[in-house]
């Protein structure tokens, strides 16, 4: 057990099950794409233990500078129609199969969250990229939590999040911005994991 009490040691040995739980965890995430993720998604309580992991992200000033929005199924065709008009937007041409398409990507996955970042506010020290930072670890951390409980997960993009629609949809506020969407799911099929960078690729010493 790792200790979180307040009065535990700051810097203490781990025992080994604990940094091999901890490498399997790390290691075996892979993205499984949103046409890959069934029901059922998480309960209640597994949703809660996802979005809780988010809150544990490193974050500078604690501004609190992400937020997250769950789509609930409910919701999901007013998700379509913003990604169906955010297409439209880009391209007035765009035919009646590709705006389906479009549509139907807001159907996929049975958990979905909207991943939005505060970009500045009165704290000037920290700047954009601090703050994309931190929704970065916030998102991590989510992923993993998922993966630890049995579920697969993706992050999905693309221009539509920048769009006018899918703004007004999700109430952005000026100086927010929508980063990603969160897919959480059963897996239904995985992909062969892609081979990893070695550390020489991204490390240098100085
Ligand atoms: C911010 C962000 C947005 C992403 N958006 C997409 C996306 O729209 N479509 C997609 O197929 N993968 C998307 N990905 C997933 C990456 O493609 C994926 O992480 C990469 O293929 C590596 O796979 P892995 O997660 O299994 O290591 C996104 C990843 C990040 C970090």
């Amino acid at each position: 057990m790792i200790s979180s009490a307040p009065s535990a040691p700051l810097s203490q040995p781990r025992p080994p099950e604990v940094v091999e739980l901890a490498q399997a965890l790390i290691r075996t995430r892979q993205t499984i794409l949103p046409k890959r993720l069934a029901e059922p998604g998480p309960d209640a309580a597994q949703t809660q233990l996802i979005l809780s992991a988010a809150a544990d992200a490193p974050d500078h000033h604690e501004l609190l500078p992400w937020r997250f929005v769950q789509v609930t199924a409910s919701a999901r065709a007013r998700l379509g129609q913003a990604f169906a008009a955010a297409l439209l937007e880009r391209d007035a041409q765009a035919l009646p199969e590709q705006i389906e398409q479009a549509r139907e990507k807001a159907f996929r996955a049975p958990l979905l969250w909207l991943a939005v970042v505060r970009l500045r506010d009165d704290d000037a020290d920290i700047e954009p990229h601090e703050r994309i930072v931190s929704a970065g670890c916030a998102i991590q951390n989510m992923l993993l939590m998922a993966h630890a409980l049995g579920f697969g997960a993706a992050l999905t993009s693309g221009k539509a999040l920048a769009s006018r629609s899918l703004r007004a949809l999700f109430d952005l506020a000026p100086d927010e911005q929508a980063l990603c969407f969160i897919n959480v799911g059963t897996v239904i099929k995985a992909k062969p994991p892609r081979a990893r960078p070695a550390v020489a690729r991204y490390l240098s010493v100085l």
